[in-house]
């Protein structure tokens, strides 16, 4: 199987005045191009700090994350965040008094895109997600919630990674923005061939992925989802 992430062996806990939390306990799970993830689970049961791990934001206690069978220790956490993989916040973390088209320059410009024509290609990318090109030159204060986390989405894709780690990207969305979003990440693992992994509270939403990753007590279980749900 050809894994583009894989956590081998991977605890994870907090100290809290001396007692140990445990998160997760020697979690073993891989992660493939072409197909999306969802992470579930209660309240508490550590999505947020598994999705850390998985974008190189902490590094497990025990055990490794590989990315392409390279440990992320070794390609190094900012090299590794720069490079290989794409965040989508749910609060969208944008420039709100810039217009969607500059948000999406401007991180074509730090992550260093070798693009040449990057007006060309940021507008591509928000069309992409459907923000067309009068949108793309509005300030991003004056979108909606759903538009702006499509222009999240959007500049997630500039940097041509292909793994791309969000969480809760649907929870401040009505229904049908979210069907929405769901169906641009579908087509993204499905027609894109990138390896999305998504923290969701929603069953709607996990049912309409690939794989489900449930996390309870420590551990993880994993659902394959053979029907995969059409959003509508
Ligand atoms: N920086 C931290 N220091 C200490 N404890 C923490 C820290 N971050 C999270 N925790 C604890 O670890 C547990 C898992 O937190 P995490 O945010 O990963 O869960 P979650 O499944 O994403 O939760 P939610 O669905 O409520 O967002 C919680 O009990 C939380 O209080």
């Amino acid at each position: 199987m050809n894994q583009l992430l894989e956590f081998k062996n991977v605890s994870y806990w907090y100290k809290h005045e001396n007692k140990q939390q445990n998160i997760l306990i020697d979690v073993n799970v891989g992660f493939e191009k072409g197909k999306f993830y969802t992470i579930t689970g209660p309240s508490g049961s550590g999505k947020t700090t598994f999705l850390s791990l998985a974008s190189a934001l902490d590094l497990p206690k025990e055990g490794q994350v590989l990315y392409e069978g390279k440990d992320i220790n070794k390609i190094g956490l900012s090299n590794f965040r720069r490079k290989y993989v794409s965040i989508v916040f749910q609060s969208y973390n944008l420039l709100p008094y810039m217009t969607a088209l500059q948000n999406v320059m401007t991180a074509m410009e730090i992550t260093g895109s070798t693009v040449l024509n990057k007006k060309e290609y940021a507008l591509k990318m928000l069309e992409s997600v459907h923000i067309e090109e009068k949108h793309a030159r509005q300030r991003v204060l004056t979108l909606s919630g759903g538009q702006q986390q499509r222009v999240a989405i959007a500049r997630s894709l500039c940097s041509q990674s292909d793994l791309i780690v969000a969480d809760e990207p649907t929870g401040n969305l009505d229904e049908n923005t979210a069907a929405d979003i769901v169906r641009i990440f579908q087509d993204l693992a499905h027609k894109e061939n990138k390896c999305i992994i998504v923290v969701t509270h929603d069953n709607d939403i996990a049912r309409s992925s690939d794989i489900i990753v449930k996390l309870s007590k420590g551990n993880i279980s994993l659902v394959s989802n053979k029907k995969v749900a059409l959003v509508n």
